[in-house]
């Protein structure tokens, strides 16, 4: 076959390639109150997570919440802060699991993988940009919740979006759905409650499934994440043959004075201290890497509620992160869905792989 040669004059193009973003929610670059107002101010105007007014809303988040939040939750990341990377765990842990999953697919040479956040550095558009500019012209979205809320998913996937309303040469865009009742997602957690359960000389009377919450009006406007927060937790009670005294479910991570989803993890460990439970263990199946809301408020407050109540041994399982168990889901859910774009069966075929624009760890 001959190849014509592009004329001189004719602009670059990149083609041919297939990329695989995986984007968490965000992280603020640095503890001090500036990165940390940056941070918040960004995530915490957007539509889909404050559904407010803006008129009612914009005068408290910038009259009260900007000139409170920033150091108060700025002491409470640098309790949990990777000193050695300078950096919070949710983006080590992140670009760790790009990292593995491309080395993992590394035998798919059309392939590319990348990582974001959608509050913070790298961002959605940037690494999208990224992608267009090594050749992609697929594209499949993956942002990491197993369950979906419009807060989480559906702004990650806007994001995106957004991008391709100016785009000229579009992408193909996928986005992964949620995966709260996919088998490898349970039996993944059923093995690392296991694995964490057998380094204990004790076993835990109660096992709390706790789940970041949303505001009750956000799920009884039809946001299905109560059902598949519930859906996840019964899969893996039946995997585990534990009751639903054994297994809870509780919701965490109240913001402003709204109800949310209950019951609430916070009153729930107080109650079973009060009650005289002595023994429990927390996870966090929602959360797909360990960050503040699982370091601090379950492993450091949680623990410290349990114990101020009466109880005496109290564990925090760690979410999947990059473990095995984590990268195996993660592969599983991407390997299926790019179906008819590139044949991944086999995930195995692990040679070396290339993450685009991540600094290596
Ligand atoms: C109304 C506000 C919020 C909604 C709704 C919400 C939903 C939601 N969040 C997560 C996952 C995470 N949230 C994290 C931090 C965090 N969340 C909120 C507010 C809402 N979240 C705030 C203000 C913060 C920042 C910390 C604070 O100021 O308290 C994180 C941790 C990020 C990190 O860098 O460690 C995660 C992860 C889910 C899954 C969810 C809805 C289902
Ligand atoms: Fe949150
Ligand atoms: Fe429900």
């Amino acid at each position: 076959m001959t190849v014509t040669p592009l004329p001189a004059d004719h602009p670059k193009v990149a083609f041919g390639k297939v990329g695989v973003l995986l984007v968490n929610l965000g992280t603020p670059d640095g503890t001090d109150k500036v990165s940390m107002r940056r941070y918040l101010k960004q995530f915490l105007s957007d539509k889909r997570v404050i559904e407010w007014s803006r008129v009612f809303w914009y005068p408290i988040l910038y009259g009260i919440v900007l000139n409170t939040r920033p150091a108060k939750v700025g002491k409470a990341y640098e309790t949990i802060w990777n000193k050695d990377l300078n950096e919070s765990y949710l983006r080590t842990y992140t670009r760790s699991q790009a990292e593995k999953m491309a080395a993992s697919l590394a035998g798919h040479d059309n392939l590319v993988v990348d990582w974001a956040m959608r509050y913070g550095q790298p961002s959605i558009p940037e690494r999208m940009e990224a992608l267009k500019q090594a050749g992609c012209e697929k594209i499949l979205l993956f942002p990491l919740y197993p369950q979906y809320a419009a807060a989480t998913t559906a702004t990650v996937n806007d994001e995106a979006f957004r991008l391709l309303l100016k785009s000229r040469w579009q992408p193909a865009l996928r986005t992964v759905p949620p995966y709260h009742d996919d088998p490898v997602y349970i039996e993944s957690l059923a093995n690392s409650i296991q694995t964490h359960l057998a380094t204990l000389d004790w076993e835990p009377e109660v096992v709390l499934t706790s789940f970041h919450g949303i505001p009750q009006s956000y799920f009884k406007k039809g946001d299905p994440y109560h059902c598949q927060c519930y859906k996840t937790a019964r899969l893996l009670r039946e995997r585990l043959g534990w009751s639903k005294d054994k297994l809870q479910v509780t919701f965490q991570s109240r913001f402003g004075p709204e109800e949310w989803l209950q019951p609430y993890t916070d009153k729930t460990v107080e109650a079973l201290g009060q009650k005289g439970i002595k023994r429990i263990a927390v996870m966090n199946p929602g959360f797909v890497s360990d960050c503040l809301e699982t370091l601090e408020e379950i492993a450091v407050e949680a623990a410290e509620t349990f114990h101020h109540a009466g109880g005496e041994k109290f564990t925090h399982i760690p979410c999947l992160n990059d473990s095995d168990d984590g990268m195996r889901v993660l592969e599983h859910v991407v390997c299926r869905e790019l179906g008819g774009w590139v044949d991944v069966a086999a995930p195995e075929a692990v040679s070396l792989g290339r993450v685009l624009g991540a600094p290596s760890i």
